[in-house]
């Protein structure tokens, strides 16, 4: 409201990148008022499901891997996520793990075949001396004393052995992978003669392999294994694939016809259990009688290893796992972030959650739900988060009520009356009497569930299948009965529900399993769940449950959050954009702002480009946006500026999150910022307004599936990214020296005004510093062509300023110029 007269179009830019920067904060700090942090009790968990000397009842669950191409994702490094799945600390018979495997390659099947058969021994070896973490490579390459609570004599011994195993097996690995690097005429040939189906990898059928499991081969000391399976859907031309969306969705139909779990977890292939009672601490959730049916699915955090020690480009994201995701579990639960995920599978199945009977409700509907928050302000995290520690009812303020609808229950015997008496559940009595009306309206469930679904609506909705179909009409998972006596006809339907045509006229991607249209399909396919009122989980183990591994070069980072800013685009262009997608459902406010964040911040590349270029302007023309303020101005100004420090300095108390990471953060939201959400926002759009060729789709496609991300389109592709942030660090550079040289022309007068002016353009500079190093350090391709660029485009771009000046209504006297002469 106070205009600098002397530079109004400038004042008017900055203003208007305040507005939407002001939106933009309030989108990210309102989802985070009411932050959650959950405590799991395993011991709890194994009393009620796990008892020593009794049989398990621990829920099965599925392990979802994906790898799409051999050469990009290391074989070893598959291998060690699966040993690791294979070793948790879980009953194997309620275990399995499907590996999918989109570059039907050969080297990945006989990877597996050679990881089955060294896991007879690591697995045995693993539960032995409970070690952690499970996959070999990690566990070898610890830098602790290994001797540390371990008591057995034989440990030493056996560690050696075992590590010279492994040794052996990474070498017979390489070996397969140096085999692989030659393709031959005639195409790969199998160990048993016949020809490798998947020789064409766009145009082969789908492909499974059944290992270890029950009738497979047991570990050395005689124990059963869990189950591996390779699987490769079958790929035709003209058929959309969906990247790793299809991929997930056929292994759900795979796994349903083999398996069928009630519960699924996904990783991408590079995150191994780190924790190997992470699948316990999901079961904390889902299995709790009251809780676990409202969810849809229980997120862990992504960690990752060897990140470099300052972690300059943020690639840790703690900021984002550590304080947002926080605060998304007070609300309706965390966003997927396409790995370390346990999902209910009848979730993914586009059922809706548990329908709260309908009673007369104290508060009214039409507040959104944070007016409530403001109410219990300051109580309202401690209160919740106390009772969500109790492990019973969870932190969930709805009334329990009891269930209708479609919603597939535990079976009777998991019912509470047949746990403990004691311990987890605070609202146990409450529980139980729920469970006993739920109890008499079990058959009429199903009854109405089967008239609701005849057999026609079941193919259109989940395709033609009627072993799959039947499995999804299973209580509490498992196959149906007699399925499970005729395991050839089970592994011909597997083949079946993989062929590339098995989802047409479905509802496959539409609104079932992983949903379609985004290179981010995992924002969208938990944004669906949560529009149907499902509530997810964050649970954040103080051993990670999971680790993976991230891109720590500059391109590569910057192409990995160009896919992201992508789909995110993609989203906000489609009709699930969070804006106008599923009013009048159950999708919490403030869940609905954060949707909105995650799609609309790409948008946030151009304030945020004007505000990097607006000091290096207002050092070139002498001109300023902050004009001279009177009192009252300042103290809002003040005000205004304490109160986010305060937000800032509160939320790095609860979360944790130190300084550094969080100032790593800040600067790569303005390095992100300023190039790959600004290609985002351009890809997006001439993606979606339509006059754009196929090539460009292909393009943006590529860096979901890292299999097509190289050779010419790829180096274009990160070598345009690098050019803004380059130009605006040499802009404002250029700057700095003009505006100092002409202080220095002008006299002590000056020198006040331009601290102001400098103090900008360090902003962008410091902010763009890790940018900066990246360009220039130890970068052996030095991109000279950039630094050409930029420089063409920064020295053009202070010229035209220079001659133009249109800032500068009436020049009064000559004005010295950066170049230091008087025109
Ligand atoms: O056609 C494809 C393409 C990819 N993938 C798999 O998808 C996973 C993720 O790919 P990656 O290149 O590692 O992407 P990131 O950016 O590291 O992954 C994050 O972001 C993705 C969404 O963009 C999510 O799918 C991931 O789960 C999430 O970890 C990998 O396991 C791939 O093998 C496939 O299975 N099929
Ligand atoms: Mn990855």
């Amino acid at each position: 409201m106070t205009p600098a007269n002397d530079a109004i179009p400038l004042w008017l830019v900055s203003v208007i990148c305040e507005l939407w920067f002001a939106l933009s904060w309030i989108l990210d700090q309102l989802p985070k008022w009411s932050p959650v942090t959950r405590e799991t009790y395993l011991d709890r968990l194994a009393l009620r499901y796990d008892r020593e000397g009794e049989p398990s009842r621990l829920s099965p669950i599925d392990f979802f891997v994906s790898t799409v191409d051999p050469l990009k994702e290391p074989p070893i490094i598959t291998a060690n996520t699966v040993l690791s799945i294979l070793a948790v600390d879980y009953p194997v018979d309620r275990n399995s793990c499907y590996v999918s495997d989109d570059g039907a390659s050969m080297l990945c099947f006989d990877t597996l075949s050679e990881t089955a058969e060294f896991a007879r021994r690591w697995v045995p070896f693993c539960k032995k001396f409970a070690i952690e973490p499970r996959a070999p490579e990690f566990y070898f390459s610890q830098k602790i004393d290994y001797l540390k609570d371990k008591v057995q004599p034989t440990f030493v011994k056996e560690r050696r052995a075992m590590k010279r195993e492994y040794e052996e097996f990474k070498v017979r690995i390489n070996g397969l992978v140096a085999k692989a690097e030659k393709k031959p005429e005639e195409g790969w040939v199998m160990q048993d003669g016949t020809p490798w189906p998947g020789n064409n990898t766009r145009d082969h059928p789908g492909m499974i392999q059944v290992y270890l499991g029950s009738q497979g081969a047991l570990d050395v000391e005689g124990h059963e294994l869990p189950r591996l399976v390779y699987v490769s859907r079958e790929k035709r031309p003209g058929h959309n694939h969906h990247k790793k969306a299809g991929a997930m969705n056929a292994l759900v139909r795979v796994s349903a016809v083999l398996t069928n779990a009630p519960f699924i977890l996904n990783l991408d292939c590079d995150h191994y259990v780190n924790n190997s009672k992470a699948v316990r601490e999901a079961m904390c959730f889902l299995m709790d009688p009251q809780l676990g049916k409202k969810l849809c699915y229980v997120q862990f955090p992504q960690r990752f290893d060897g990140i470099d020690l300052h972690d300059r480009y943020a690639n840790r994201n703690v900021v984002f796992f550590d304080i947002n995701m926080k605060g998304l579990d007070g609300i309706q639960g965390p966003v997927y972030v396409g790995t370390g995920c346990v999902f209910n599978r009848q979730a993914l199945y586009g059922y809706d959650p548990p329908r709260p009977e309908k009673r007369p409700k104290m508060t009214c509907d039409c507040w959104p739900s944070w007016c409530c928050c403001c109410c219990c302000f300051g109580g309202g995290k401690h209160r919740k988060s106390s009772k969500d520690k109790k492990g019973g009812g969870g932190g969930d303020d709805e009334p329990r009520r009891g269930l209708l609808g479609f919603y597939k229950k535990r079976g009777k015997k998991d019912k509470l009356g047949g746990g403990p008496k004691k311990g987890s559940y605070r609202k146990q009595q409450r529980g139980y009497e729920l469970e006993e009306i739920e109890e008499g309206i079990e058959g009429y469930d199903e009854l109405e569930r089967s008239s609701l679904m005849s057999q026609k609506s079941f193919q259109k909705r989940f395709g033609q299948s009627p072993v799959f179909i039947a499995s999804t009409l299973v209580e509490d998972g498992g196959l149906p009965q007699g399925a499970a006596a005729d395991p050839a006809g089970l592994i011909k339907e597997a083949i079946h529900v993989i062929s590339c045509g098995y989802e047409e006229k479905t509802e496959w991607g539409k609104e079932i399993g992983w949903i379609y249209g985004s290179v981010t399909e995992d924002i969208l396919t938990g944004f669906k769940m949560h529009c149907r009122g499902w509530k997810s989980v964050y649970c954040t183990p103080t051993r990670p449950a999971f680790k993976g591994s991230a891109p720590i070069n500059l391109s590569d980072r910057l192409h990995q959050v160009l896919r992201w800013a992508l789909g995110s685009v993609e989203i906000f262009m489609s009709r699930h954009c969070p804006l106008w997608y599923a009013y009048g459902g159950r999708l919490k406010w403030l869940e609905r702002f954060a949707y909105t964040n995650t799609i609309v911040y790409p948008f946030t590349s151009i304030p945020l480009i004007a505000y990097c270029t607006i000091p290096a302007v207002c050092l070139l023309t002498g001109k300023f946006i902050i004009p001279t303020l009177n009192n009252l101005a300042s103290i809002w100004f003040i005000a205004l500026f304490m109160s986010i420090i305060a937000t800032g300095v509160l939320e790095l108390r609860w979360s944790g999150v130190s300084i550094e990471d969080w100032w790593r953060n800040e600067q790569f939201w303005v390095i992100g910022g300023v190039s790959a959400h600004l290609f985002a926002v351009f890809q997006g759009f001439l993606k979606v307004l339509g006059g754009v060729d196929t090539n460009f789709t292909v393009t943006s496609k590529a860096g979901a599936d890292e299999a097509d991300a190289f050779g010419d389109l790829y180096l274009f592709k990160w070598t345009t990214l690098l050019i803004p942030p380059t130009t605006l660090i040499i802009i404002n550079m250029v700057g700095i020296v003009a505006g100092v040289s002409d202080a220095v022309n002008n006299g002590y007068g000056s020198w006040g005004p331009l601290f102001g002016k400098l103090f900008f353009s360090f902003w962008v500079i410091v902010h763009l510093y890790p940018f900066l190093k990246g360009l220039m350090g130890r970068q052996n391709r030095t991109p000279t062509i950039v630094v050409l660029w930029s420089v063409l485009l920064a020295s053009i771009f202070s010229l035209v300023w220079v001659r133009i000046d249109p800032f500068i209504a009436k020049p009064k006297g000559p004005i010295l110029k950066p170049c230091g002469v008087q025109c």
